[in-house]
Parts: structure tokens; sequence; C-alpha cells
């Protein structure tokens, strides 16, 4: 069978691939401490996998959201086209809200949340940019030994050359979760449906339901 051109996914789908990651996830034990979605797409993602996760007894994990943007996406002029450059933070972590929950991120279980693994250029970015985040802090509480294990959850991850790397001990010991791989198609989410009615028809027509 052909792959058509566009994907359609339907919100029941979206609800259904965090169900399962979330199973995935506890069933591994690694119920994380922090969700940090990467704004917008990762936003619906990371508040339904939040339920999925809640454990009786057990806080809601607090979601923060960081805001990246490809400067191609921003129609910039003189793009840089070195890796992580091609980013730009439009959003960070609130450090202050987080100290409410915890003393701070040093040893926590994180987990980050996007819709997409497209290019990975912001997965990359995301991932650099927080490790580093967490280093600065251990270097200023002198606790250099802890270990801080973050994990990635998307949607759906393209099948293609990517133009940026994920470490790779995440990606061998299974702390990257894509819920599906698919080709390299154009992905129509049911947030950006103009027709949510017609859009829902043609995801189920595909199977994405
Ligand atoms: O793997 P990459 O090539 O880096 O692309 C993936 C990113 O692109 C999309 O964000 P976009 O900038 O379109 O913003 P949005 O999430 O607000 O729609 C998506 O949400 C990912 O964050």
């Amino acid at each position: 069978m052909s792959v058509p051109d566009k994907i359609y996914i339907s919100y029941n789908n979206v609800h259904k691939l965090c169900q399962k990651t979330a199973q995935h996830i506890l069933e591994k034990n690694e119920r994380p401490d922090i969700i940090i979605a990467i704004t917008g797409g990762g936003l619906i993602p990371a508040r339904i996998i939040r339920s999925f996760l809640k454990v009786k007894g057990e806080k809601n994990i607090p979601i923060q959201a960081i805001g990246l943007s490809l400067y191609e996406d921003l129609g910039l002029e003189n793009k840089v086209e070195t890796i992580g450059k091609e980013v730009i933070r439009t959003q960070w972590l609130d450090l202050g809200a987080l100290e409410k929950h915890f003393d701070s991120m040093i040893g926590k279980k994180i987990l980050i949340v996007d819709e997409v693994d497209d290019t990975r250029t912001t997965l990359h970015y995301a991932i650099t940019e927080l490790q580093k985040e967490v280093e600065d802090q251990q270097k200023k509480l002198n606790r250099l030994n802890e270990k801080t294990e973050f994990s990635i959850f998307v949607l759906h991850n393209k099948d293609k050359p990517k133009k940026a790397e994920l470490p790779k001990e995440m990606i061998e010991s299974g702390h990257y979760i894509a819920a599906v791989t698919v080709p390299d198609k154009w992905l129509c989410y049911p947030w950006e449906a103009q027709d949510i009615d017609e859009h829902t028809v043609l995801s189920v027509e595909q199977g994405n339901n």
C-alpha cells in the first residue's frame, strides 16, 4: 500500500500514543519527576501523558514549558548554519517555579516532550542546553556525583537523515521514545485542523484513530 502524502492524526490517536508510552515508562519504573514540554507541539502530548503517568498517592508531575523555534521558521535573515544556532529560545525554564517542587533538577528523572522529531535539530538543542543547565546547578551546589536522567518522548519520529544527533547512550538505553516512526511525509496534527470533523474522518480512514 502506498504511503499518503499527508498523514492525518486524530486527537484519539494522540491520546492513545501517550497512553501506550506512559505504560511503557511505568513498566520500566522510570516515572519522571519533571516533564518539560517543547512549545507549542509538545504541550498537548505533555498534558495527556501526565495523566497516564499519575500514580495513586503521588503528586502530579510538574510540567515546564520551553519555547524553541527554528531560525528558518521565524523567517530571520542571516541564518547561521551551525547546529544549535539554528534554534532560538523563545521561552525557557522557570527555575524559581521548579524550586517549589524540588531543590533543583539534579538527580531527577526529566522527560522532554515534543510532537515530532523531524530533522532532530530542536531535540538536539533542547537536550544539550538542558544538560548544561543541570551541570551549572551541579557546579554551583558542588553536587557533581549525582546522575540526572533525561528521556525524550515524541509522538512521531520521521524516518529520514537527521541534521543533528542525540546522545548515544540515550538512544542505546531506551531513553529516546518515539511512539511511532513514520515516513518523511507531512504530518497533520488535530490542533492545526481547520475542520476537525473532516480531519478526524481522514485520520480514521488512514487507521490513525
Ligand atoms: O526536528 P526539527 O526539524 O527540529 O523539527 C521539530 C520541531 O518543529 C516543530 O516546531 P515548530 O517550530 O514548527 O513550532 P510549533 O511546535 O510551535 O508548531 C515541532 O514542534 C518540533 O519542535
